[in-house]
């Protein structure tokens, strides 16, 4: 019994007809409601992180959006922050002075506040002399102000894309229904849950009560959709306030978001800068203008990160199950949905990896109540559990990768190179490694192609010592949760960096990975992290940046060489003046001694001539400096030749590349090499 039930609740309890306990009383949720309370599931942890995670989803939806037409993405995100008045006026609150001052949290008396002043003018002291004495400089607590939860902000957020737009009548369920979307498809997609875009509006009737707004028009199309919805959190229902055409004079295509939450900026600006940074570095193919808003100035961002190439990658395809993948509830809704009349027939068209043969064997091997022609229909749950258990069982070719869309090593590299413009960068693309291993079956975890590309870099600007990370999954930055990641981990722990002539504490390390799949194993529906427990894709991530390593490593052995070749030259110039000093003032003494020696001790007649020069001044300090250096030089270069003929050349692993021939429907040849990509247009 709850200690705080009262003496009278508890002889009711004791009643004949006992009434139900709270807990006892069977209640339904729906997923708006679940999602609701456990928002920080889905990334929506707190106002912050809100903010953030709502300006991400609406980006992802953009993203997906443009690609899925082959358009090259033109985003435009703003969040402008709104005051308090403005956002009460907004909502038709009048403004309240407070009254009742002791009433508030952040409310403190005269002596506290002279107390807390105090001590933080004490701590700015502390502060002001360590950095005076160049220690490391730490906000204390005391300098961040008073206690308190303090105000609210508020920001609209908007999002604007060149997109395909979506179906005026699909608008409401799109926003307005909780896990509903369209990439639930076996598609290598950013969204997948069918949720980003319902949670923003999930957390603006929680925080502001204020609906979604969205525009939208199909490529042409005549009109443009306006649509202003919530959502009723109970029936999980949108509640449509407007859904009219409107003209669309200009034949604009795409979608325009707006969605007003409470936010922090202070607190999450850096996290979506870098977010938005790093969606550059794998998107440098699209256009992204990022802006923040306010009513100072001194706060406004303004960033524009332009395309860098106009070449996306392809479009991912839909593609079908691998057997190995499969469940019995979704062979049982394939069956359902499958236009196919006979088993055979759904075995050779539903899945990927079953030819026609290969069915009829399968079929053959479920037992002798199954034949090729039998009626899906005609199937029994046991049935159902056999042709599971056979998929199970059996061997299958792994997927292929076709209907994976990577970045591309080009873009990796372009990305890199543009955001941090690194002193060494090495990529590696695990499709190629990927195609090749379609035979040893690798790069495929339950049923599911991946791919993985890695790029490593040294050096660079804004990177600081040691390991700085990037991660992507299908090609969405992830930022959160990283200790906890399969890149980290294996990055950490299982890279040895020395090995490869890498400082993994001093040297300024880039490490980027993308992952694209059919399935991204995420922890969570946040999006936030993969993993360390799938070993096919742990293996494939530290196998790929290996692969940069190896580059890298030959990159820095080079140059360690041609740094120990121009120190020997440099002590060899050195010694240069001293040298020939002291051999110039013994010729001159031999010079002048020959001068008064009888004939009998004359030298030879080279060294006679050498010596009569040395007397005339024809020879002099200088002439034999030059020539001394002269030979240094000569020397250097021979050793550096002969080192290159001896190891240069073995040590470069050699490369057969064949040119392909420039046809109309391949319009890029890409040539990968372990030191460059080139990449040729028609
Ligand atoms: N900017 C947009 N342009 C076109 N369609 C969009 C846009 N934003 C959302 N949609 C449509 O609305 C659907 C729901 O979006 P939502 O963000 O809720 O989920 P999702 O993107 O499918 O999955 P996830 O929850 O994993 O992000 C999408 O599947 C897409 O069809």
């Amino acid at each position: 019994m709850d200690s705080s039930e009262s003496p009278t609740e508890t002889k009711k309890t004791k009643s004949k007809t006992p009434r139900k306990n709270k807990e006892t009383v069977l209640k339904q949720k729906s997923p708006a409601e679940f999602f609701a309370e456990n928002k920080n599931i889905a990334g929506f942890d707190n106002p912050g992180k809100s903010l953030y995670t709502t300006a991400r989803e609406l980006v992802e939806n953009s993203l997906d959006s443009a690609e899925s037409i082959s358009e090259l993405p033109v985003v435009e995100i703003t969040i402008e922050e709104i005051n308090k008045s403005k956002f009460n006026s907004m909502i038709g609150l009048i403004d309240c002075e407070r009254v009742d001052a002791e009433l508030y949290d952040d409310y403190e008396t005269e002596k506290a506040r002279e107390k807390r002043l105090a001590k933080e003018a004490r701590a700015q002291e502390i502060q002001a002399k360590n950095a005076a004495l160049g220690k490391k400089v730490k906000e204390t607590p005391a300098s961040k102000g008073i206690r308190g939860r303090g105000e609210a902000s508020f920001y609209r957020v908007i999002c604007k894309d060149n997109g395909k737009g979506m179906p005026h009548d699909d608008i409401p369920n799109m926003f307005g229904r909780v896990l509903s979307g369209t990439k639930y498809g076996l598609k290598q997609t950013r969204g997948k849950f069918g949720l980003g875009a319902k949670m923003a509006l999930i957390w603006s009737k929680m925080s502001t009560g204020l609906p979604i707004e969205i525009s939208s028009s199909m490529r042409n199309q005549s009109y443009m959709s306006f649509c202003r919805l919530d959502i009723d959190i109970h029936k999980n229902i949108p509640h449509v306030h407007v859904n009219e055409k409107r003209e669309n004079k200009e034949r604009w295509h795409g979608a325009e978001i707006q969605v007003v939450i409470e936010g922090n900026w202070t607190t999450y600006r850096s996290k979506i800068l870098h977010y938005m940074r790093q969606m550059a570095v794998i998107t440098p193919y699209a256009q992204f203008l990022f802006k923040f808003v306010s009513d100072a100035p001194e706060k406004n961002v303004t960033i524009r990160f332009s395309r860098r190439t106009d070449v996306m990658p392809p479009v991912p395809l839909e593609t079908k199950h691998h057997p190995s993948s499969v469940d019995l509830l979704l062979i049982k809704r394939l069956i359902a949905e499958t236009l196919k009349q006979n088993l055979l027939q759904f075995l050779q068209h539903e899945f990927v990896n079953i030819s026609k043969s290969h069915a009829e064997r399968l079929i053959g091997e479920m037992g002798p109540d199954f034949s090729p022609k039998m009626a899906l229909k005609s199937l029994t749950p046991q049935q159902l559990v056999r042709i599971h258990q056979l998929f199970r069982q059996a061997k299958f070719d792994d997927p292929n990768g076709h209907c994976l869309s990577p970045a591309g090593e080009y873009n990796l590299r372009l990305g890199i190179i543009k955001e941090l413009q690194p002193d060494m960068v090495a990529t590696y693309s695990g499709r190629f490694y990927f195609l090749l291993s379609l035979l040893h079956g690798a790069q495929v975890f339950e049923g599911h192609p991946f791919i993985v590309e890695a790029g490593v870099s040294i050096g660079g600007k804004n990177v600081k010592q040691g390991l700085n990370i990037f991660r992507f999954a299908n090609r969405i930055p992830l930022l959160f949760e990283q200790g906890a990641d399969v890149v980290t981990r294996t990055a950490l722990k299982r890279i040895n960096w020395s090995s490869y002539k890498i400082n993994q504490l001093q040297d300024k390390i880039g490490i980027f990975v993308s992952i694209v799949s059919t399935k991204i194993p995420f922890k969570g529906t946040g999006k936030e992290y993969i993993g360390d427990d799938i070993t096919e894709i742990a293996s494939a991530v530290k196998y790929s940046i290996q692969q940069c390593c190896v580059q890298l490593k030959s990159k820095i052995v080079k140059k360690m060489q041609a740094r120990e070749q121009q120190e020997r030259k440099r002590n060899l110039n050195k010694y240069i003046p001293d040298a020939t000093g002291a051999v110039y003032n013994v010729l001159k003494d031999m010079a002048e001694t020959q001068l008064h020696a009888s004939k009998k001790f004359r030298y030879g007649d080279d060294d006679g001539e050498l010596l009569r020069k040395v007397s005339e001044n024809l020879i002099t300090k200088e002439t034999l400096s030059e020539k001394l250096a002269k030979h240094v030089e000569q020397v250097d270069y021979e050793m550096a030749l002969e080192y290159a003929t001896q190891s240069g050349v073995s040590e470069e692993p050699r490369e057969t590349i064949y040119i392909q021939p420039l046809e109309t429907e391949n319009k890029i040849i890409d040539l990968h090499s372990p030191f460059f990509v080139f990449r040729m247009f028609h």
